[in-house]
């Protein structure tokens, strides 16, 4: 069987992305997604994601990270899948779509490279020693560091994610150092188990860590300088919650292609009756 598929990156994280709005693609298929987002055996991707039908939505997003696992919400993998719907022509300006934690309402540029995605509110942020931990969609530890060009971001960032605290659900990993606007943001991702060039789950902690951190309230906008390109947050903070939170930047379609996957990712006739 050939499965076409479609290379996205937003800001350097990128997927492979499947559309299986007629529902006969079987993704519960680690092996299979781990193979293909392998970077030198197969397409390569920091996570891999399939655009479904969903009644009441426009469309539904379902994503594991490289390791072939499904896994918590993608920032940038759902602002990507935002402009493959629109590729598609299943959206236009805008969308309201259903991810694993929610239903999330989208804007596209008529360009269709560039999205703005609504987050999940966030009420609870925690303290582990000075960093910071909360879940945006996915579960985040946020360091403030400095000289953070220079640092061990795999080793140090892998052995916090596998601390006896994180190990069992496993915790993404940010590193953040001011710059004379924003933010310079690195981070370790959980499932790709690697630092990735930016993570959206990741620069939302981090926006709304620091608004705790400086004591800011009110509308804030926060522009973040991660390793593959620029993002920007928009909150607002009353102190106690965090509430109508955007996560905006580019997201672009890469290229296109087909790759033979055997059997492997076809549904039996027995799987789909199940
Ligand atoms: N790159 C993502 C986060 C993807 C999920 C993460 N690896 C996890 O398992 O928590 C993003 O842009 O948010």
């Amino acid at each position: 069987m050939k499965l076409n598929f479609y290379k996205y990156q937003g800001a350097g994280n990128d997927f492979i992305l499947v559309d299986n709005r007629e529902g006969n693609i079987n993704h519960h298929n680690p092996k299979l997604i781990s193979s293909l987002c392998d970077r030198r055996f197969g397409i390569g991707g920091d996570g891999m994601m399939f655009l479904q039908h969903r009644e009441g939505y426009d469309f539904e997003m379902v994503y594991y990270n490289a390791d072939g696992q499904p896994s918590s919400m993608c920032g940038n993998g759902g602002r990507c899948i935002v402009a493959f719907a629109k590729y598609l022509g299943v959206i236009t300006k805008e969308t309201n779509f259903l991810a694993v934690d929610g239903p999330h309402y989208a804007k596209i540029s008529a360009s269709g490279d560039w999205v703005s995605l609504q987050m999940i509110d966030v009420d609870t942020v925690t303290r582990d020693n000075e960093a910071y931990v909360m879940n945006t969609g996915s579960p985040h530890y946020v360091q403030l560091v400095s000289d953070l060009a220079q640092k061990d971001v795999f080793t140090e960032g892998r052995s916090i994610r596998n601390n006896p605290t994180y190990l069992a659900k496993g915790i993404n990993v940010n590193f953040v150092e001011p710059l004379n606007e924003g933010y310079f943001v690195r981070t370790y991702e959980r499932g790709v188990e690697d630092e990735t060039y930016a993570c959206g789950t990741g620069v939302t902690a981090v926006a709304l860590a620091m608004a705790k951190e400086n004591k800011q309230t009110g509308t804030i906008s926060t522009p973040i300088k991660v390793l593959g390109g620029n993002l920007n947050l928009h909150f607002n903070y009353d102190g106690a919650q965090f509430t109508h939170i955007f996560l905006e930047g580019p997201a672009v379609k890469v290229f296109e292609g087909e790759v033979e996957v055997g059997d492997l990712a076809e549904y039996t006739a027995e799987e789909q009756t199940v």
